[in-house]
């Protein structure tokens, strides 16, 4: 590398994704960040993405969030929740849509017939794949693969290298057509999915900056804009997360997502169990009063709270 090539490559932001090359998270930072001013970098697992946002190695992680067919990604959600406290200095600040068509790819065989319109993959003994795969695929899988074992990887991709380097024709995985192009397996199957608008939302992070993006209080137009807050409410006093809820439409905010996960906090010595944390997703920014109000209370309210980021509604670019 040149000295100038050094000073541009310098310039360029860097943008850690669930890796390797060719899975849906990588298409989705390609999607938002696939020009000259960036670097893609893939890293292993999804804590990987968060570690590298927060030690500066990574500008902008992009983090698979929920689908529509098997909804949220619990490992993302954990990892928000910041149990370990390494996290907390992370904002989500935007999102992506990207498609899910998953295919059976395996490889090459001339052996056994296939026809892509009714398939015969009697013949595999093992399917590799994220955990999300399986459930977005129930249909396919119980009709043409009941029997087949189901092996977790770290990314529908990650399941097409591995057969890649194999050599038995009966391991397959549940990946992309781009994955299968990549690491030169056939497709013995195409959209497997359970509906064929299957589509995951991407969230992208970064680290917070020093200032606030928004004026707190003003009246900032939220039109078009989603927030995603945390929070835990005392577990033994009743209506506590009702008495939640109730901000939300006290400021008239649309609640559109709600997601609940086990977590016990450092007051609890982080062992206990059936606590939980809450995630609430509405619509409205930070610096919007409204919004502002509504955490303001809420954190009157609640035992803890955290504001997890505002961005710019996916869906509403078209
Ligand atoms: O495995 C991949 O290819 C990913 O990018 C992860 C992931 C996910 O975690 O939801 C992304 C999209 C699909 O829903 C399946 C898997």
């Amino acid at each position: 590398m040149t000295k100038a090539n050094g000073a541009q490559e310098n310039a360029r932001q860097t943008i850690s994704f669930l890796g390797p090359v060719a899975s849906y998270t990588h298409a989705a930072a390609l999607q938002r960040f696939g020009h000259s001013d960036y670097v893609l970098r893939p890293v292993t697992t999804i804590e990987d993405i968060f570690a590298a946002v927060a030690n500066s190695t990574a500008d902008r992680g992009v983090v698979p969030f929920e689908n529509s067919t098997n909804g949220i990604v619990p490992a993302t959600l954990d990892l928000f929740a910041n149990a370990t406290g390494k996290y907390g200095e992370l904002e989500i600040v935007g999102e992506e849509y990207v498609a899910v068509n998953h295919c059976i790819v395996g490889l090459p065989l001339t052996s056994v017939p296939n026809d892509a319109a009714k398939p015969n993959l009697s013949y595999i003994t093992t399917l590799y794949s994220h955990p999300q795969a399986w459930g977005q695929c129930t249909k396919f899988l119980s009709a043409h693969l009941a029997k087949a074992e189901h092996v977790d990887t770290s990314s529908t991709s990650r399941a097409a290298e591995l057969v890649s380097v194999g050599t038995d024709p009966v391991v397959a995985a549940i990946s992309s057509a781009l994955a299968a192009k990549h690491y030169k397996l056939d497709i013995l199957a195409d959209s497997i999915q359970n509906t064929s608008n299957n589509t995951t939302r991407f969230l992208v992070i970064r680290r917070s900056p020093t200032s606030s993006p928004a004026k707190s209080g003003s009246d900032n137009d939220g039109t078009g804009w989603k927030t995603l807050i945390s929070f835990t409410v005392p577990h033994t006093t009743p209506g506590a997360l009702a008495d939640c809820l109730a901000v939300f439409k006290a400021h008239d905010l649309n609640l559109t997502g709600f997601h609940t996960r086990p977590f016990s906090s450092q007051a609890d010595g982080g062992e206990a169990a059936w606590r939980y944390i809450f995630f609430a997703e509405f619509g409205g920014r930070r610096g919007e009063s409204s919004v502002d109000d509504a955490c303001r209370e809420l954190l009157g309210v609640a035992e803890s709270g955290r504001w997890l980021g505002s961005w710019e509604n996916g869906t509403a670019k078209g």
